[in-house]
C-alpha cells in the first residue's frame, strides 16, 4: 500500500507538465507542415482550427445559407457538430458525424471561409472548443490558426508568428494545388492576397501577431529548418532557458 503511494507521488513529480505552443501566421507560411510534424517529434498533439473554420463553412454552404448573411451565418453557427482528431500523423476532421477533410479544401470552401470565420458567433463558439481540446491533451499541443497566440490561447507557454514573402507563399501553394502556368501562379497569389487582407481587416480576434511571439521568417528556409527552429524554441522553454 505504501509502496504504490510513493510510487504515484514520484510519478506525479516528475512527469513534464504539458506544453501549449501556438503557431499563427497567414496562408502559406507553412503552419499546418510545421506544426504537425514538431507535435509528432515531441509527442504532442495538433489542432487544425484553420479546419474547423473551413469545416462550419463547408456546413453553411451545404445548407444553403449565404455567407454574406452574417445573421444567418450567426443564426446557424452553433448547429453542426464539428469534431477534430487531434493525432499529429493522422488528423482528422468531421461534420456531424460525416469525414469532412476533402470537402473542406475545395475552392468553393475557400473563397467563402473568411466572410463565414470573420462572424463572431462562429469564433466564439470555435474558440471554446479549441481551448476544450488545448486543455485536454496530456502532455501538450501545438494549435495552429491565426489568432491563437492573441484570442485562444493567450498563456500559450510559447507563441510562433510564421511570416513568409507574398511570392514564396504563393508558390508553394501553387505548388501544392498543380498549378503550372504563370497564370496559375497569379491566380494563386491573387487569391492569398485577398483572404489575407480578409483575415487581417476583420474586427473579431483579425490575423495579428501577439506581443510575446516569436516572428520566424520562412522565406528563405526549408521546412526542415523552420521544423527544427520551432523544436529547439520549444525545447528551450520546456528546460527554462
Ligand atoms: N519553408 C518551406 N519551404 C518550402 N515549402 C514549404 C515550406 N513550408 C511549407 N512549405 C510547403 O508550402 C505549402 C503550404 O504549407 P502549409 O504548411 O499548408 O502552410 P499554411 O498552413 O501556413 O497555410 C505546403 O505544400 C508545404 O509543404
Ligand atoms: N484561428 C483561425 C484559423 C483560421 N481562420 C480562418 O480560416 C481560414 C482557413 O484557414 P487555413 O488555416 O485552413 O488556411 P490555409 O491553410 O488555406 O492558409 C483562414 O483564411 C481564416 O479565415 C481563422 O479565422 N482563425
Amino acid at each position: 500500500m505504501r509502496k504504490v503511494s510513493v510510487t504515484v507521488e514520484t510519478a506525479a513529480r516528475t512527469a513534464p507538465a504539458a506544453v501549449i505552443v501556438g503557431i499563427d501566421g497567414p496562408s502559406g507560411t507553412g503552419k499546418s507542415s510545421t506544426s504537425k510534424a514538431v507535435a509528432a517529434k515531441l509527442g504532442l498533439r495538433y489542432l487544425d482550427t484553420g479546419a474547423q473554420y473551413r469545416a462550419i463553412t463547408w456546413w453553411m454552404l451545404s445548407n444553403g445559407i449565404d455567407v454574406r448573411d452574417t445573421a444567418a451565418v450567426a443564426e446557424a453557427a452553433a448547429k453542426p457538430g464539428i469534431v477534430s482528431g487531434t493525432d499529429p500523423s493522422a488528423p482528422t476532421i468531421a461534420v456531424d458525424g460525416a469525414d469532412a477533410a476533402g470537402p473542406i479544401r475545395t475552392p468553393e470552401v475557400t473563397a467563402a471561409v473568411s466572410a463565414v470565420s470573420a462572424v463572431p458567433e462562429v469564433r466564439a463558439r470555435l474558440t471554446e472548443l479549441q481551448r476544450a481540446i488545448a486543455a485536454e491533451a496530456p502532455r501538450g499541443i501545438v494549435v495552429e490558426g491565426r489568432d491563437i497566440g492573441t484570442t485562444v490561447l493567450p498563456d500559450a507557454d510559447l507563441k510562433i508568428f510564421l511570416t513568409a514573402s507574398e511570392a514564396a507563399r504563393a508558390a508553394r501553394r501553387s505548388g501544392e494545388l498543380g498549378g503550372k502556368s504563370a497564370s496559375d501562379l497569379a491566380a494563386t497569389q491573387a487569391a492569398l492576397a485577398k483572404r489575407d487582407a480578409a483575415d487581417s481587416g476583420r474586427k473579431a480576434s483579425p490575423l495579428a501577431k501577439a506581443a510575446d511571439a516569436v516572428e520566424v521568417d520562412t522565406t528563405e528556409l526549408t521546412l526542415e529548418q523552420v521544423i527544427e527552429c520551432v523544436v529547439t524554441l520549444i525545447e528551450d522553454k520546456q528546460q527554462g532557458t
